[in-house]
């Protein structure tokens, strides 16, 4: 796709603690691409090559962006985004999936629904050997903690994720980075492949041996967020000897240009005119060791560009561009294009969930815990008594510590789903693979199953040591009442992970919460007072305390000292807005996040 920019700006706000000041990051880019060409983005750290990449791209656009960036000679669409792939700097993957089930989970949601699924995994293993990933496809990508496939491997996975949708144009915020050269080189041969292919490759890069230098076709050298050279990277160097910057000893060329670029002109010669600026006692004068400022340099280069170059490419730019009118009308259109259907979008985020998560549902740590407490449990209530007055309010007890525990375990665990998965979800929502509301079910739905086979192994073994009624119907209706309290408390776990989308804050918030709801929950104060009564109805210890209480003890006696309770309706009514209406919440916190 020909991709053309012209006078491309970017401004940030900069807020101080009384004022706020506005600085200008990119001060007018323009240039262009075409397919089949591979542009690298170059300059010294801070000089905005990724700030310039995501402009292109459109990931960052008015009002701070400015100026024109035209595809096909088309603005920006909805539609241009599933035509564009951008890999970016420390891009996410899922630790826990192989690098074959990350290719084909994301072809199932990015290739058209046109394909069938053994088509798209078909593509997914052609991206594999495409890229030379065979031998590492069953190796799991891992992170932090999981040991996985190499740095470059991982690159190349990232690349094949958005290579997968056969891009028109491709975006790669320093794929070579931190890689060795033969690697880097191999990157970039891949890049260069696509590009022949017909694709469109812009790519920043920060410092290439001179051999991946040569790869490249365009060039566009910043430095401090203004154009230093634009044209065919086969050029560079006559262009910077013409305006009399020549390398004193031999070396690579990137290295010069970022010695430029960064003002520092050892070994470097620069035009005399540069000599007569330098101001003797100047500080930065005295940096460069007598001769010209970093300064002056950088003075220097933007203005030989502007009065040399910068017009002619500008008016290339006026030039029309062969374009086939039917990909011109596709581009224009605001509709986006769906890989797979919703249900099918749920399904595969379901499936995509449990695989990445298997670990944990396995996890003997979490048995454990669980299996521990109830045998502690067992022990201390062992064969409780519930025909005297002082046993019934003992085992009463028992039921209330039930609903804490089952009220706090949940939350804890739900409170992480989101902020763990926030950069996960960006990515994937910026590339428009699928519905938020997808997402939202098959996140919340995909913990279930084992949420609901610790508890029924918990019951179990706390029924039967502490001896409470052996009848199957009132075992069935707790362990129904302590679903209903699991699956609420998850809700407010999501709702607060969700808002706060911070750790540290959620689990803070989350603690003083769930406090304040086992304290309200009945069994601690039985009167409280009415101005702070309401919170007990948000509390789900003091419904499935209750519940609890009514299932045990309704049609047998009733302790004394007890609250009442009527049908139980009302309790299940709470529970049950409880577990819709946090999500609810969390639902709506998820899309704000993304407005952000
Ligand atoms: N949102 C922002 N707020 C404030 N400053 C910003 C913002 N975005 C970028 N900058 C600043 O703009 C400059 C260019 O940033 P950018 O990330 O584009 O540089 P870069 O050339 O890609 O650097 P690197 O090679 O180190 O990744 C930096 O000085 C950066 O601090």
């Amino acid at each position: 796709m020909h991709t053309q920019f012209k006078e491309v700006t970017y401004k940030v706000v900069l807020k101080g603690l009384t004022t706020a000041e506005e600085k200008e990051i990119l001060h007018g880019i323009t240039g262009s691409v075409s397919p089949g060409e591979v542009l690298a983005l170059m300059g010294p750290s801070g000089s905005g090559k990724t700030t310039l990449l995501n402009v292109l791209g459109g990931r960052l656009r008015q009002p701070k962006a400015g100026g024109s960036v035209t595809y096909n000679e088309q603005q920006y669409s909805k539609f241009l985004k599933s035509r564009i792939g951008f890999v970016t700097q420390d891009d996410v993957l899922y630790p826990h999936l192989t690098v074959r089930e990350t290719l084909t989970y994301a072809a199932y949601l990015r290739l058209p629904k046109t394909l069938t699924k053994q088509q798209k995994e078909q593509r997914a293993m052609d991206v594999i050997c495409e890229l030379g990933l065979e031998r590492c496809q069953d190796t799991m990508i891992g992170g932090s903690f999981v040991r996985g496939v190499s740095g470059g491997e991982r690159k190349r996975v990232c690349i094949g994720n958005e290579i997968l949708i056969n891009p028109s144009l491709l975006f790669l915020d320093e794929p070579t980075s931190g890689l060795d050269s033969t690697t880097a080189l191999r990157i970039i041969q891949v890049l260069q492949d696509i590009a022949e292919d017909g694709k469109t490759v812009v790519t920043t890069i920060h410092q290439p041996s001179s051999r991946l230098f040569h790869k490249f076709d365009k060039l566009i050298l910043l430095g401090k967020g203004s154009l230093l050279y634009f044209g065919k990277a086969s050029q560079v160097m006559n262009y910077f000897s013409t305006i009399g910057c020549t390398p004193l000893i031999s070396m690579n060329p990137a290295e010069f240009l970022l010695d430029l670029a960064n003002g520092n002109i050892n070994d470097v010669t620069v035009p005399s005119e540069l000599d007569d600026k330098v101001q003797i006692g100047d500080p930065e004068t005295e940096k460069n060791h007598g001769k010209p400022s970093a300064a002056v340099i950088h003075d220097y280069l933007v203005e030989s560009y502007e009065s040399r170059v910068a017009e002619k490419e500008k008016r290339k730019l006026g030039v029309p561009i062969p374009i086939n009118e039917e990909m011109k009308l596709k581009l224009t259109s605001a509709k986006r294009e769906w890989g797979a259907s919703w249900w099918q979008q749920y399904s595969i985020l379901f499936k995509r969930g449990i695989k990445e998560r298997r670990h944990e549902y396995f996890s003997w740590l979490r048995i454990t815990q669980v299996l521990a407490t109830a045998v502690v449990l067992g022990c201390l209530w062992w064969q409780s008594d519930s025909k005297t007055e002082k046993g019934l309010e003992d085992q009463a007890g028992l039921l209330f510590f039930i609903s804490v525990f089952w009220g706090f375990f949940p939350v804890f665990t739900a409170i992480f789903a989101f902020p763990q998965e926030r950069a996960m979800l960006l990515k994937e929502r910026a590339a428009d693979m699928y519905r938020l509301s997808a997402y939202f079910l098959a996140r919340t739905t995909s913990d279930l199953p084992l949420d609901l086979v610790l508890p029924v192994l918990f019951l179990l073994v706390v029924y039967f040591m502490a001896g409470l009624r052996l009848d199957a119907g009132i075992f069935f209706l707790t362990v129904l009442t302590v679903f209903l309290c699991i699956v609420a408390a998850q809700g407010l776990g999501l709702a607060i992970g969700a808002s706060l989308m911070d750790i540290k804050k959620a689990t803070t918030l989350g603690s003083v919460t769930v406090m304040t709801f086992m304290l309200a929950g009945g069994y601690f104060v039985k009167k409280v007072p009415v101005f702070i009564s309401w919170i007990r109805y948000l509390s789900f210890n003091y419904h499935t305390y209750r519940l609890l209480l009514k299932v045990h003890y309704e049609n047998h006696v009733r302790p004394r000292n007890l609250m009442k309770f009527d049908s139980g309706l009302m309790e299940v009514g709470a529970l049950v807005a409880m577990v819709f209406g946090y999500r609810l919440l969390a639902y709506i916190a998820l899309r704000r996040m993304r407005l952000k």
